[in-house]
């Protein structure tokens, strides 16, 4: 897996939105087909660290290296600001390709297939004509995922995908997320749930500020009793939620 060219490099990035770092002397590297899970306490840094990736920010110190066509993201609460919009899923998971939904009448049919085709990936295409404001909130995520898959990316990066979803849909969402890994997706989660994708993930990356820990899924979970206490206070992952 840590073969090859890393695809995402930090390299000792620092970040402050004033005077003050919020991230300091931060490096890390993806490599392809990997799955990392996100950790670390609010405002700890995880948004601000995804936002530096994306190329939303500016470091102020540091390098990070990544080809950004290649990215897919699905940000948090994804469906604020759409959900009213009066379009179908098809139309919302087609504006991946081209950003806006107004130029949806200048796609060919090879780009209707790839909605299809990301439709079928994330399970809708039941539900490719309703509008999105007919959805859950769980099937709105999926949506969002389908729509970054048109890009057809090599990184997913997904910030707190299930805030406000139930208990069965996120099983279902965390599934799904398993699936694009199997067929070779990288992924990139911030997520607070760490005991339902702990035996998904590869590497596991624990932020407070700076990295306090970044190593794979079985060395966290041999030294989660040091960790989890200094990171969040309480001692199993469990406890988190
Ligand atoms: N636009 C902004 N301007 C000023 N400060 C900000 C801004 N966005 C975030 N911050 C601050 O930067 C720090 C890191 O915030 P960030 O959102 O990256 O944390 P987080 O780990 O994603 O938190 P959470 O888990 O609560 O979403 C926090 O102290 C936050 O208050």
């Amino acid at each position: 897996m840590m073969n090859g060219q890393a695809f995402l490099q930090v390299e000792n990035v620092s970040f402050g939105y004033g005077k003050q770092y919020v991230l300091k002397d931060v490096s890390l590297s993806m490599y392809s087909g990997e799955y990392t899970v996100l950790i670390g306490p609010n405002g700890s840094g995880k948004s601000t660290l995804i936002k530096l990736i994306l190329g939303l920010l500016q470091q102020q110190d540091g390098q990070i290296q990544i080809q950004r066509s290649r990215v897919g993201y699905v940000a948090q609460q994804a469906n604020r600001g759409l959900a009213d919009f009066p379009a179908t899923v098809r139309e919302v998971v087609a504006s991946g390709s081209y950003g806006q939904i107004g130029l949806l009448r200048w796609m060919g049919s090879k780009h209707w297939q790839g909605v299809e085709r990301a439709l079928d990936q994330v399970g809708l295409t039941e539900f490719a004509s309703r509008k999105l404001s007919q959805l859950s909130g769980g099937q709105q995520q999926r949506v969002y995922i389908a729509r970054a898959l048109m890009s057809n990316p090599q990184l997913l990066i997904l910030d707190e995908p299930t805030v406000g979803i139930d208990v069965q849909a996120k099983e279902q969402f965390y599934q799904l997320l398993k699936q694009l890994h199997q067929q070779g997706l990288s992924i990139l989660l911030v997520s607070h749930d760490l005991d339902e994708v702990i035996s998904d993930v590869d590497r596991v990356l624990c932020l407070n500020q700076s990295i306090y820990f970044y190593g794979s899924t079985q060395e966290f979970l041999r030294e989660q009793k040091e960790l989890l206490p200094n990171l969040f206070g309480v001692s199993t992952i469990r406890s988190i939620l």
